[in-house]
């Protein structure tokens, strides 16, 4: 017997006791930067003359580690290992795959400081969002495990007198898991142990940018007992080996998380049925967000504004669930403004996020960086700057917490995803205008609504069309098991990852009935 799911407390760092044990992680993995690591196929491990460098965002200088790259023909091997492995993993026991993943998530809380402190140098993340980050990777596995022990009771479905019935869910086959580097442990971590604990054979392609935190759990998987060729490592370029995996015709499943332009890309070459392709393949495809908070006129503009900051800038405003835009009740309008604006200059610091004082880190990539400012370019001319506006480049790509105030509710800047520390402010008459505004985009994923009005809020409910809205709290830090993450419209699939049903998605139920 498992004890119930209870999602992994967040570290708190105003204890010195667990500052010291962070800052000495930190250390630890300073020690240890610039270190190779292979693929890994069939358990073993294989080096490749071409790799991938993996640089701190915070310092381009600082090379966290190079990082073998899985070329077509690596791929290819991975592919068939996964397939052979398949024939035997689908009918291992449920409790045996879910035991691995809570081996794993004890291994993991052991040894937290050491994954925190190695998310602040490969995704740039400050303390309390690394720390969030790897608490989210445990959840996942604890969850997923859990959620497969009660699938595997199966279904009740009625038999008559002369038959036997039963209904019970099977793995797919191979399945190819393609994750982003926002939540480079956490998202990572909960697809591919998603896939592999309903007892499917996965290749994993994490992001170029953040390749080693998936090595370091395959790690702690093969510690916690997985057998060698259920979960592939393959690093590689998405274009190059992405494509190859997606095409593929014993390819059963795609999981992807990413952009909106690589899951639509995606979702189309998956659909094409290649010469020798036996099924239609899954996909399970969740993309960006172009996420509001919405400020009615009798709200608390106190707690609206906290919402606000921490939505739009916690981790740079990296989240596919931030806050980018804001639509506010005319009559609290330039008030809920000026409090996001002193806010911003005055609590969100910026900095390398090694140290605990900085609120924001940087932003990934020279790629990001330079998209984030021509955004902001943009918003200059269309709406008026009231805090930030400027980058630097110079050591690590920093980009200042941005506010851009009085934009039409078509303003690029107000429908575009951004994905940076950027947010945008737009005025609304009325609250059937602002929920107007707030579905106005192709995205779907988080809103949230701050009021005091019932009715408002019930309305909200029914009409504002997101996978996750919140009300009274800002629009991010869903959490495993509690807040089931997914978004509709072209924010993806719904497939609510951490949620009840999100292990089904890599299944296909079986219906035998035995004649008596
Ligand atoms: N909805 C969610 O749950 C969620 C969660 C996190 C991030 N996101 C979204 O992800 C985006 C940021 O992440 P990103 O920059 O890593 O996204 P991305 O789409 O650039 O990359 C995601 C992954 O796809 C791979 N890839 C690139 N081209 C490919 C191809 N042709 N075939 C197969 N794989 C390919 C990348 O290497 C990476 O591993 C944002 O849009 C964000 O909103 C969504
Ligand atoms: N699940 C996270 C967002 C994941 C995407 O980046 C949140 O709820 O903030």
């Amino acid at each position: 017997m498992v004890v119930p799911y209870k999602h992994e407390p967040f570290t708190d760092f105003s204890i010195e006791e667990n500052r010291n044990a962070l800052e000495s992680a930190i250390k630890q993995v300073e020690a240890e930067l610039g270190k190779e690591y292979p693929l890994i196929i069939g358990g073993e491990r294989i080096m490749t003359d071409d790799k991938i460098k993996v640089v701190n965002p915070a310092n381009k200088k600082e090379v966290i580690g190079y990082v073998a790259k899985a070329n077509q023909d690596l791929a290819e091997k991975a592919h068939k290992i996964a397939d052979e492995t398949f024939d035997w993993w689908r009918k291992t026991k449920a409790q045996f795959r879910a035991d691995i993943l809570f081996r794993a998530a004890a291994i993991i809380r052991r040894r937290k400081h050491e994954f925190t402190a190695h998310l602040v140098k490969e995704g740039g993340k400050p303390w309390k969002e690394a720390d969030a980050d790897t608490a989210e990777a445990i959840d996942f596995m604890e969850y997923y495990g859990r959620q497969m022990l009660t699938i595997d009771k199966g279904v009740e479905v009625n038999s008559r007198p002369i038959e036997n019935n039963r209904f019970h869910y099977i793995p797919l086959g191979v399945g190819v898991v393609i994750s982003p580097w926002n939540f480079l442990f956490a998202i990572m971590a909960g697809t591919t142990t998603a896939a592999m604990v309903s007892g499917n054979t996965v290749l994993l392609k994490p992001a170029s940018s953040t390749p080693i935190i998936a090595y370091k759990m395959m790690e702690v998987l093969e510690d916690a007992g997985l057998p060698a060729g259920v979960i592939n490592y393959i690093p590689g370029s998405g274009k190059e080996v992405g494509d190859y995996l997606v095409d593929h015709p014993r390819t059963r499943f795609i999981s992807f998380t990413g952009s909106r332009e690589v899951g639509t890309r995606i979702f189309e070459r998956a659909a094409k049925v290649h010469p020798g392709q036996q099924w239609l393949k899954r996909t399970i495809i969740e993309m960006g967000g172009k996420d509001t908070i919405v400020v009615d006129k009798d709200a608390d503009l106190e707690l609206a504004a906290d919402a606000i900051t921490y939505s739009a800038f916690g981790f740079s405003g990296q989240k596919c669930s931030a806050c980018s835009r804001v639509v506010a009740h005319e009559a609290i309008y330039d008030d809920l403004l000026n409090r996001v604006t002193a806010k911003t200059k005055e609590e969100v610091s910026h900095g390398d996020p090694s140290d605990n004082a900085s609120y924001m880190g940087p932003v990934i990539d020279q790629g990001a960086y330079d998209k984030i400012m021509s955004y902001i370019e943009i918003g200059k001319q269309e709406g008026k700057l009231m805090a930030g506006g400027k980058g630097d480049a110079s050591k690590g790509w920093f980009v200042e917490p941005t506010v851009i105030a009085d934009l039409a509710p078509d303003a690029r800047v107000m429908k575009e995803e951004i994905f940076g520390p950027v947010v945008g402010f737009t005025k609304a008459s009325s609250f059937d205008e602002a929920i107007e505004i707030a579905n106005n985009t192709e995205y779907g994923l988080t809103g949230a609504v701050l009021t005091k009005n019932r009715a408002h809020i019930e309305q909200a409910r029914e009409d504002f069309h997101v996978g996750n809205l919140y009300f009274n709290r800002g629009c991010t830090a869903a959490i495993v098991g509690y807040h089931p993450f997914g978004g509709f419209n072209m924010s993806g699939t719904d497939s609510k990852a951490g949620g009840p049903d999100y292990l089904l998605q890599h299944m296909q139920g079986k219906t035998t009935s035995e004649m008596l």
